[in-house]
């Protein structure tokens, strides 16, 4: 046996929200909600998929965990068929979480470390970013932080910044899925030149405050023309509050990636938490949505991968996990 085929690797990944309002497949935001990949060489393929947010996710070869791997001995010139996967996920599906997302920049790494690290981590973003067709979402799983980033459709390129201290984050989760296809199918081809120009300026003004802390900014500058009016008719209760979320003690309001969930960024020393997830429950509940609410911050790390040692290879997935989260 070689030492690939003794290797076990354990990636951890961050959900991921995209586009902060204006900026549409170039900005995203890494999340402190995660998702767990073990990924070990096999005789045959097993992928055990934990918890509840992995129901209908395919557990055979079919599986993007399974085939973004392949992706990667592929491209590395190695052959591994059969692989031991597990995962365990925290990341709602379906639901502008990046849960694809985190999947592909997990598998890549899992992938990538099994192998030795035989691509940078440059190179996972460009694969990444060729397999979702933007940056955003797997730039911010991948390198953590707020990500700024564009792809030309042949290298993808971006800046990472640093989120305040002070920025936390308030979702409200619909109970229904929302494919990032769907979304994006009602997005019109052509835009005018004024909404262009409305992007630009917002989405530069609104990085321009998460670089030099100009929290009391957000609130106009995270306002979109492009794509939010034509995702409001998908999620009822989003129009009112985009419109009244700032006035109900967020720092600034959007559409959480192509949605359903609705993000917002809230002042940690705010003393108006309680009111903002009122408003934000009665707004969805008056138009009969159930939601849930959870309080996140800014995830800073990014993606981490850790060879585990032949001593730590008892130890099952689902256990470290209850360890992590558990404290
Ligand atoms: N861990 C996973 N394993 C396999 N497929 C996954 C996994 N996570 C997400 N997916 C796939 O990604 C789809 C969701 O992607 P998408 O519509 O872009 O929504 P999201 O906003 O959650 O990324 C799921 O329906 C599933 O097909
Ligand atoms: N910029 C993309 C982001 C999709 O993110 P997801 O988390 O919903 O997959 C878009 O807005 O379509």
């Amino acid at each position: 046996m070689t030492d690939i085929n003794k290797r076990r690797v354990r990636v951890k990944v961050p959900a991921s929200t995209a586009n902060l309002g204006p900026g549409f497949d170039t900005l995203g935001m890494a999340l402190d909600l995660y998702a767990w990949i073990d990924m070990s060489v096999s005789d045959e393929t097993r992928i055990t998929l934990h918890g509840d947010q992995m129901n209908g996710v395919p557990a055979d070869k079919s599986n993007l965990i399974y085939e973004v791997a392949q992706l990667v001995f592929k491209r590395a010139g190695v052959e591994i068929p059969e692989l031991d996967i597990a995962m365990y996920s925290d990341i709602p599906l379906t639901r502008g979480l990046g849960s694809s997302a985190s999947a592909i920049v997990g598998a890549l790494t899992a992938a990538n470390a099994l192998i030795g690290d035989k691509f940078t981590k440059d190179e996972l973003f460009q694969i990444a970013t060729e397999l979702e067709k933007h940056p955003d979402n797997v730039g911010a799983s991948l390198f953590g932080g707020i990500v700024v980033a564009f792809w030309d459709g042949k290298r993808a390129e971006y800046i990472r910044v640093e989120p305040h201290e002070r920025l936390d984050v308030l979702v409200a989760i619909p109970h229904f899925q929302l494919s990032t296809e769907k979304a994006r199918g009602v997005l019109p081809r052509e835009q005018s030149l004024e909404n262009a120009v409305f992007n630009v300026g917002h989405s530069s003004v609104l990085v321009a405050a998460f670089c030099t802390g100009r929290l009391d900014m957000i609130r106009v500058a995270m306002k979109d023309a492009l794509h939010q009016p034509y995702r409001a008719p998908l999620v009822p209760g989003l129009a009112g509050i985009l419109a009244e979320a700032t006035d109900h003690g967020a720092l600034g309001v959007a559409l959480s990636g192509a949605g359903p969930t609705i993000l917002t960024l809230v002042d940690r020393d705010s003393d108006r938490k309680n009111e903002l997830e009122s408003f934000m429950r009665g707004k969805l509940r008056a138009e009969g949505i159930e939601a849930t609410l959870l309080w996140l911050k800014p995830d800073r790390e990014g993606v981490a991968a850790q060879v585990l040692a032949p001593e730590e290879q008892g130890c099952s997935l689902l256990e470290f996990v209850k360890g992590e989260t558990l404290g």
